[in-house]
């Protein structure tokens, strides 16, 4: 008789093999996407609730030269954005919430009260801001600057999950925002992340503000596991921060004034 072939190895996918952050954010409701502006190499989110009629959107960190772009595609998809948010004060490009609200009437920008930054809407901790039936949960992270805050997805029976923290300069993938200027603290970004960041559950994913090597989204669980700095004990993540001898942004001379009234600095009115 023949000898038996070896059977050809069958292909299994389960979740252990498959990084976690590589899954995406489940839910039927949630519209979302992740836009990249180059230059400064920021992060824009899109949000929306598509399970509601009018299908209300939300957009985190938008960038002045990529607003043109991400209206388009709001409009394409549909969308009615409503709020155009910040995760704070930017020192490295110009905010495009100013120029939204010049664009599309009824939307309200959104930044924390503790910026002192101009915005329709100032929020605080524990605020919530609604899309539909779908919220994100304020959560205050100052450090990088005072008035840093992380965006939570809510935590519910009907919002998405895993839940998705749009953490800003505050908690970087395998890194952490400067904390030179702008009030900055390392021991305050420190106490931010692993009490508000940290504490998540964990796979809930990190979206940064900005990735400066290509990667696009992290989780909880990867970050306790492999930050280079916010593993570290507190005293030795301060000498790392107070050694980064990082040049300041380029803009920043620019983007700080403008951002202080919603990127618009010579529409000081329009706010
Ligand atoms: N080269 C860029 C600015 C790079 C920079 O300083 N990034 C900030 C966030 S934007 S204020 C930061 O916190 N970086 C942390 C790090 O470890 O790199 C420019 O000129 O715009």
């Amino acid at each position: 008789s023949l000898p038996l072939s070896p059977k050809p190895p069958t292909l299994q996918f389960s979740m252990a093999t498959l990084s976690e952050a590589a899954l995406v954010a489940a839910s039927p409701k949630l519209l979302f996407r992740q836009l990249f502006e180059k230059e400064s190499s920021t992060y824009t989110y899109l949000l929306a609730d598509v399970g509601h009629p009018d299908k209300p959107a939300l957009l985190v960190d938008p960038v002045d030269s990529t607003v043109e772009r991400d209206l388009k595609l709001v409009k394409e998809l549909g969308l009615k954005l409503t709020y155009a948010l910040n995760t704070h004060c930017h020192a490295d490009h110009v905010t495009g919430t100013g120029l939204i609200k010049g664009k599309v009437p009824g939307v309200k920008s959104v930044i924390s009260k503790a910026s002192t930054a101009k915005a329709d809407l100032h929020v605080e901790a524990g605020d919530k801001i609604f899309f539909g039936n779908l919220f994100l949960e304020v959560r205050a992270t100052p450090g990088h600057t005072v008035g840093c805050v992380t965006y939570v997805t809510g935590d519910g029976p009907d919002q998405p999950q895993p839940r998705m923290a749009f953490t800003g300069d505050t908690l970087l993938i395998r890194g952490c925002g400067r904390t030179d200027f702008q009030g900055g603290s390392s021991q305050q970004l420190y106490k931010s992340v692993h009490s508000q960041i940290f504490t998540l559950p964990k796979d809930t994913f990190i979206y940064p503000a900005h990735d400066y090597k290509g990667f696009t989204v992290s989780t909880v669980r990867e970050e306790i596991q492999f930050n280079p700095r916010l593993t570290k004990d507190e005293q030795t993540f301060q000498g790392i921060m107070e050694n980064l001898n990082l040049p300041y942004p380029k803009k920043m001379d620019i983007a700080v004034p403008a951002n202080v009234v919603c990127g618009l600095q010579d529409l000081v009115n329009n706010v």
